[in-house]
């Protein structure tokens, strides 16, 4: 099919934009942080968004009162329990839990042509597309697997362009977390973030939920930013 449109291909984070995951990633940090005694609130884990799973518990130590060393095996066990935790949350997923919109947005995406790509940091997106019986609706899915950088580094991004054989200006990122949309910047893409305006200074379009993923509007944008 020609594409007569300078988009190309719309490549999405998984957690928190394809489906809400975003939230059970949050509980099960709040009860390993309920377990150590740590003060650990939704605003806090905003940062923790898009962010690797070490990286993530990282951040959730900091905010213990009082610093407390964990051995590397520690470390190991404490992300290993938050991720069991978390594929129990993950277990009842289905196809109901893709987020409102999105199943419209990319059938127009593939009404243009436009390639689309998931790009993830988490090593459990293949288990989540199955539940959502997503596997086979994207083109491409680059997983925390196939990369050695996590996000804000735009590897991510960069490596499913590249599979997708597209130019980084001609692809759109969607994103929920300041980190992700920080990777799809400096991967050259255009941003679209999902959430509060204020959190994302950097994106080129700011939505405030997934039901708002509108082709002709984040094109006639793309165009006016090229
Ligand atoms: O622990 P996982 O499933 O490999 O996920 C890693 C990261 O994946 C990202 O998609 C989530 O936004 C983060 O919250 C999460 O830490
Ligand atoms: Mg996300």
């Amino acid at each position: 099919m020609i594409t007569t449109s300078t988009i190309q291909a719309v490549i999405f984070d998984l957690d928190g934009v394809i489906t809400d995951t975003a939230e059970h990633h949050y509980l099960a940090w709040k009860a390993i942080a309920d377990e150590l005694d740590i003060h650990f609130t939704r605003a806090f884990n905003e940062n923790l968004k898009g962010v690797s799973r070490m990286d993530s518990l990282k951040l959730l130590l900091s905010q213990a009162d009082t610093p407390v060393q964990f051995t590397d095996k520690e470390m190991e066990e404490l992300a290993d329990r938050k991720n069991k935790l978390y594929q129990s949350l993950i277990e009842s997923i289905t196809p109901s839990d893709i987020l409102p919109g999105v199943a419209e947005f990319t059938a127009e995406l593939q009404r243009r042509g436009i390639k689309t790509a998931i790009a993830s940091a988490s090593k459990n997106a293949f288990t989540v597309m199955n539940s959502l019986g997503l596997t086979n609706a994207f083109d491409i899915i680059v997983d925390a697997a196939k990369i050695k950088n996590t996000k804000p580094d735009p590897e991510v991004f960069s490596t499913a362009a590249e599979l997708l054989g597209v130019e980084p200006s001609h692809c759109v990122g969607v994103e929920d977390a300041a980190a992700g949309v920080q990777a799809i910047k400096a991967a050259g893409m255009f941003a679209v973030a999902i959430g509060a305006k204020e959190a994302f200074p950097q994106a080129d379009l700011v939505l405030s939920s997934t039901s708002e993923l509108d082709y002709a509007k984040i094109e006639g944008l793309f165009i006016a930013n090229s």
